[in-house]
């Protein structure tokens, strides 16, 4: 693997020590009995991938909306964070899909916030947070999350492999994230359909959406290439579709408005 940029390695160190703590006070065995007695609920998964793929057919858009309290590179973007709020103004702006910041010591996020996002509407939602064990893939279903983002950047390939194994057993999608060719690669061997590009550069937090545009040839048409990070105006949207990629993630730029369905409004329609 590349060098894995500093932030990320401390988090990744974290969770690590997360995963000790947490699967000491509710085992692994506690979490499938949970997953077991919700199926038949509306626990079960709600199909985020194919979400995607028909909003993609019916409009030729579709935009997986952040919610997100922080960020290490931005601090507080949203001081008044209520996520059953946010996610059915998402819903009357036409998101596709919700993307919840779930990583308490880095994102200001929390569990609770993906379950209250998804009890608020009918989106299927992807756990954004750090996945390095299996144990987390049973805790993202278990709380309802609908799909779980694996970080190119922070796994090992045969690692990946399992973990994207493990999400489809349970029924949930997988967005493998990379930032440069060599990670794209890595995550093209994988049996999964959902690309996401990072604009973002973990090392400088840089965002360039050339990184985005820059990848794309590589990457064969059965995948859907989602952008991430940094998509803040009109044109940049435009830009994009330009280079046939129409599937957006953005957290920052709503979650700065006051009404954030509207500004996704505003921004995409
Ligand atoms: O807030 P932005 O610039 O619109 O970016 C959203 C999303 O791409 C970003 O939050 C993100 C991309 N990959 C991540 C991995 C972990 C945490 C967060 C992220």
């Amino acid at each position: 693997m590349s060098e894995v940029p500093t932030i990320l390695k401390t988090i990744i160190k974290r969770k690590y020590e997360e995963v000790e703590e947490r699967s000491a006070n509710v085992t692994l065995g506690a979490l499938e009995q949970r997953i077991k007695q919700q199926m038949g609920t509306d626990f079960d998964p709600r199909g985020f991938t194919e979400s995607i793929a028909f909003s993609i057919v019916g409009r030729h858009c579709a935009v997986i909306a952040e919610v997100k309290k922080a960020s290490p590179s931005k601090g507080i973007l949203r001081e008044h964070f209520e996520p059953a709020a946010i996610a059915k103004s998402y819903q009357r702006g036409g998101a596709s899909c919700l993307s919840v910041l779930t990583d308490a010591d880095f994102f200001q996020g929390h569990e609770d916030y993906l379950m209250q996002a998804r009890a608020a509407c009918s989106m299927p939602i992807i756990r954004k947070d750090f996945i390095v064990d299996p144990y987390q893939v049973f805790e993202a279903r278990a709380i309802g999350a609908d799909c779980i983002l694996l970080i190119a950047a922070s796994l090992e390939d045969a690692q990946m492999a399992e973990l994207n194994q493990v999400a489809k057993k349970l029924g949930m999608d997988v967005l493998v994230e990379v930032h440069n060719g060599e990670e794209l690669e890595r995550a093209l061997h994988l049996d999964n359909r959902l690309i996401g590009i990072n604009n973002r550069d973990l090392h400088t937090f840089d965002v360039s959406l050339n990184t985005t545009i820059e990848l794309l040839k590589d990457i064969p048409e059965s995948r859907i290439v989602v952008t991430e990070s940094g998509i803040i105006t009109r044109e940049d949207v435009q830009l994009m579709h330009e280079h046939n990629v129409h599937t957006f993630l953005v957290g920052e730029t709503f979650m700065r408005a006051d009404d954030p369905g509207e500004k996704l409004k505003a921004l995409f329609d």
